[in-house]
């Protein structure tokens, strides 16, 4: 994954704005965070009934509350005002009965959403870790790895705090809120109307407060991406930041990064403040107005002392539910932003199975008709042309029309200077990458037409950085081929010259190796994905210069164990060294995107100027 910095679907990659600086927000003026949440319906529907129980339980709840200002009246107007002791306590007792069932939904309620909304994050996160797993390596090259991690973790964790409470509270206080004004306009109209005033100039506010809100939120989330990502690689790259003594320079990207967010974290904290001071501040002008306005109707003998102490405590019932509006918008405008960023991730598009490209193709050629693949044709790429999706249009393709034939039980060493496209042929193969035209086939068969699973049963890959996982190295090696038993793991060892460290590690193959595999020596882990390669006697084998990291002593004893394997099977080995050529029948120049010759190690020797250039190491060591 690339080390970068994101801020604008679908080139996450890009440089993050400056701190104050308008962020960019997918799909523009015209995005809705409505919208955006509308997407989560599919996830919540398994739950909607629990869902909307608690809702229904909070507004039985919250409304219960301004049953308290009514008995308030009836108190004042009745028993206080006429000194009845009994109906005093039996106000008080009622009173305290209402706190307490208001106390018990708002329990309940919590106990109806904590279980389904943490199982709708859970299925969340599995169908992106899913679809990430999916996902083509050219997706993965594009995106920062910190800008996938904050979504599957951060964003996820909004989400669900989104559903358990802005949700809920957004429906239960605007619900109050309309029962409380009916309450108010029904007790005294013309003082209600006093407390809606504030109503229009506290909606335009909270609209364009959404809208600078909702900037601020992606910024701050693709910020997290950035740093997320800063501090992967920190962790993963300890052994160079140490090595060369960069703990300054990448503490001070991360200090820069942090001070981003910390910028527009407090832009987002400033604009929360100003919406809040206006939400508090309006209808507590009004409720002030409305306080003396009614206490003059009361001296005027207008109105009752009871109903201006109900109209009031109604009033004040509803301050809650009113300034509470401000951070639920907070959170709605977070959660979208979060629900956005997830969706980048989901919508893109998982590479067909077996596309139809290669049965409607026109050209198909005549050494491997569809209809009856030739058996046992070995490995052929026909005018293979590929060029990298984010590379400039004007660059040249790294593959400008391959042909190279493969014989069935053959094996072929590719040699070419670096940076001339080894490595993304035999990416082509297991399709890692995509051919932009042409075809390679396996015994015939387009690999363009093979589904995934009949791919990997037929090809088996080992590259030149080997990747183990943070299990066994049991676990390690059968990722090669599930089905296979003790006895092809120990050949499979043996075959990698692996067998004698493993049976070394404390615990034998059951030995955890680690993140990346940390625990085990450059040439150990490249051993070891070798063993992951051959476990399975896979009909194609391609390795990326696999004996790269071991020594002069190690590398002739896999070779001689590898020779085995590879005459069981057909192979395209990419060579850097002599010794690894020659464990090859015949051997494949790559230059300027095509393959420049083929022939023997001696015949190139012969005929190719770069080809003696390139082996020049033995040459040296021939002279010797
Ligand atoms: N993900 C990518 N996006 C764009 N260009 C890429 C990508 N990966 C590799 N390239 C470019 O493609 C070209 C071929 O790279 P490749 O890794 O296939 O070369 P190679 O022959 O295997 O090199 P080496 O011998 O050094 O391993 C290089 O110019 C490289 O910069």
């Amino acid at each position: 994954m690339m080390s970068a910095i994101a801020t604008d679907p679908p080139r996450p990659d890009s440089p993050a704005p400056e701190p104050g600086a308008p962020g960019p927000v997918p799909g523009g003026s015209d995005r809705s965070a409505v919208r955006s949440l509308l997407r989560l319906w599919p996830y919540v529907r398994p739950v909607r009934a629990r869902l909307f129980t608690a809702a229904f339980v909070a507004i039985v709840a919250s409304c219960l509350g301004l049953v308290i200002p009514l008995i308030l009246k009836w108190l004042v107007d009745g028993p206080i005002a006429h000194r009845d002791t009994d109906g005093v306590w039996l106000g008080g007792a009622l009173l305290l009965a209402v706190g307490v069932l208001e106390a018990l939904l708002f329990g309940l309620r919590r106990w109806l959403v904590a279980r389904p909304l943490a199982g709708v994050e859970a299925r969340m996160r599995a169908e992106l870790f899913r679809h990430l797993q999916r996902l083509p390596v050219a997706f993965h090259d594009r995106w920062a790895s910190g800008q996938l991690l904050s979504r599957a973790t951060a964003d996820l964790q909004l989400l669900r705090m989104f559903l358990a409470f802005p949700l809920t509270f957004l429906l239960v206080n605007g619900t109050t809120i309309l029962v409380g004004f009916g309450v108010l306009l029904v007790q005294e109209w013309t003082l209600g109307l006093v407390l809606l005033l504030p109503v229009v100039p506290l909606v335009l506010l909270c609209s364009v407060f959404e809208t600078r809100y909702s900037l601020a939120a992606r910024r701050a989330q693709d910020q997290i991406g950035d740093l997320t990502t800063v501090v992967e690689e920190s962790v993963l790259g300890i052994r160079i930041i140490k090595g060369f003594g960069r703990h300054r320079s990448q503490a001070r990207a991360f200090r820069a990064l942090s001070h981003r967010l910390l910028g527009t974290e407090l832009r987002k904290a400033r604009l929360l403040a100003g919406i809040w001071a206006m939400i508090m501040t309006l209808p507590e002008l009004a409720i002030g107005a409305a306080l003396v306005l009614g206490t003059v109707q009361v001296a005027d003998g207008e109105l009752s002392a009871g109903t201006l102490v109900a109209f009031l405590t109604t009033a004040l019932a509803l301050r809650w539910p009113v300034e509470s509006i401000g951070f639920l918008l907070a959170m709605s405008n977070e959660a979208a932003t979060a629900t956005d960023r997830y969706f980048e991730v989901m919508d893109e598009p998982l590479p067909p199975d077996a596309p139809a490209r290669a049965s409607v193709r026109e050209d198909p050629a005549p050494s491997a008709p569809a209809a009856d693949p030739a058996p046992a044709d070995g490995l052929r790429f026909e005018r293979v042309v590929f060029r990298y999706p984010d590379a400039p249009p004007d660059a040249p393709p790294v593959l400008d029309g391959v042909d190279l034939h493969i014989r069935s039980g053959e094996t072929v060493a590719l040699v070419g200077a670096t940076g001339s496209g080894k490595t993304t042929l035999t990416a082509l193969i297991p399709r890692l990458h995509e051919a932009t035209s042409g075809r390679i086939t396996l015994d015939g068969r387009d690999v363009a037409a093979l589904t995934r699973d009949e791919l990997r049963s037929l090809v088996a890959v080992a590259f030149e950085e080997p990747t183990l996982f943070s299990a066994s190295v049991r676990e390690n090696v059968l990722m090669g081929a599930e089905s296979a038993g003790e006895e092809e793991l120990t050949r499979a060892l043996r075959v990698a010259q692996a067998e004698e460290f493993v049976n070394a590690l404390p615990q034998g193959v059951d030995t955890q190796v680690g993140e990346q595999g940390l625990s085990l020596s450059g040439g150990q882990r490249q051993r070891l994905a070798l063993a992951r390669a051959v476990v399975g006697r896979p009909r194609f084998l391609v390795l990326d210069d696999p004996l790269s990291a071991l020594d002069v002593h190690t590398e002739s004893l896999v070779e001689a164990a590898l020779r085995e394997v590879l005459a069981g099977t057909t192979a395209l080995v990419v060579a850097h060294r002599p010794s690894t050529v020659l464990l090859a029948d015949r051997v494949a120049l790559l230059s300027r995107g095509r393959i420049a010759a083929v022939g023997t190690h001696h015949e190139l020797l012969r005929s190719s100027a770069e080809y003696r250039h390139l082996m020049s190491g033995e040459q040296r060591e021939e002279e010797r």
